[in-house]
């Protein structure tokens, strides 16, 4: 029996293929998943202006670092974690408390040492330089990253979740992105099924 009649242009091709953009924030997903990051996991894509992927990145603590530096968010998190590890009779809540009180050292919390997403990905780049590419981020980049998305000479960020557009360090990035006239735009897959998929997962 005959089939549906061919469309004019029908080659037989698959249409459910996965679209460019969609491709890039998933690769940045996927990336995101190699973070040892306990609490929030951050990925980049960088594509050049031929739409080749010429690099990906994570956050991640620096090369030979990683069995070494603290991922906690607070120096109050280490102790209380300490603490209830050895069987202490102090409750977690109670121990982070006296030992933020104690200790308001930034030295043992994950921040001063973390390199972020946007980092690893421009240090392992397999171009000579990252002039003209688009960035997609599963994270807005702080303001760290945006100087260096902006010395490098990117022309577009393009990310997924912008959960910390409060902070100082979002609004500082968001300026200078402003400034340095580099557009930033929300991410709006094309076939939102398989982002979101592997967001949640
Ligand atoms: N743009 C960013 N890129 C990143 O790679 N990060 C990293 C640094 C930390 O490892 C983690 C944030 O940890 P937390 O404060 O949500 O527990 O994400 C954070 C930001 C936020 O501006």
């Amino acid at each position: 029996m005959a089939g549906k009649p061919a469309q004019p242009n029908d080659n037989g091709a698959r249409k459910d293929f996965m679209e460019p953009e969609d491709y890039f924030m998933a690769a940045a997903v996927l990336s995101a998943r190699r973070s040892r990051d306990p609490s929030t996991q951050v990925g980049a894509c960088i594509v050049n202006q031929d739409k080749k992927v010429v690099a990906v990145g994570y956050n991640k603590m620096p090369n030979g670092c990683e069995d070494h530096m603290p991922w906690s968010r607070s120096k109050g998190e280490d102790a209380a974690a300490a603490v209830w590890a050895n069987g202490g009779d102090l409750t977690v809540a109670t121990a982070a408390k006296v030992a933020a009180a104690a200790a308001e050292t930034k030295l043992d919390t994950k921040y001063i040492y973390v390199c972020h997403a946007v980092l690893n990905a421009i240090m392992d780049k397999n171009s000579a330089d990252v002039k003209g590419c688009s960035i997609y981020v599963t994270l807005f980049p702080s303001n760290e990253c945006a100087k260096l998305i902006i010395e490098a000479g990117m022309k577009e960020v393009v990310y997924l979740c912008d959960k910390y557009h409060g902070s100082l360090e979002t609004q500082a990035a968001k300026r200078m992105f402003k400034q340095a006239k580099i557009p930033c735009r929300e991410f709006l897959p094309k076939e939102t099924e398989v982002v979101l998929k592997l967001k949640s997962t």
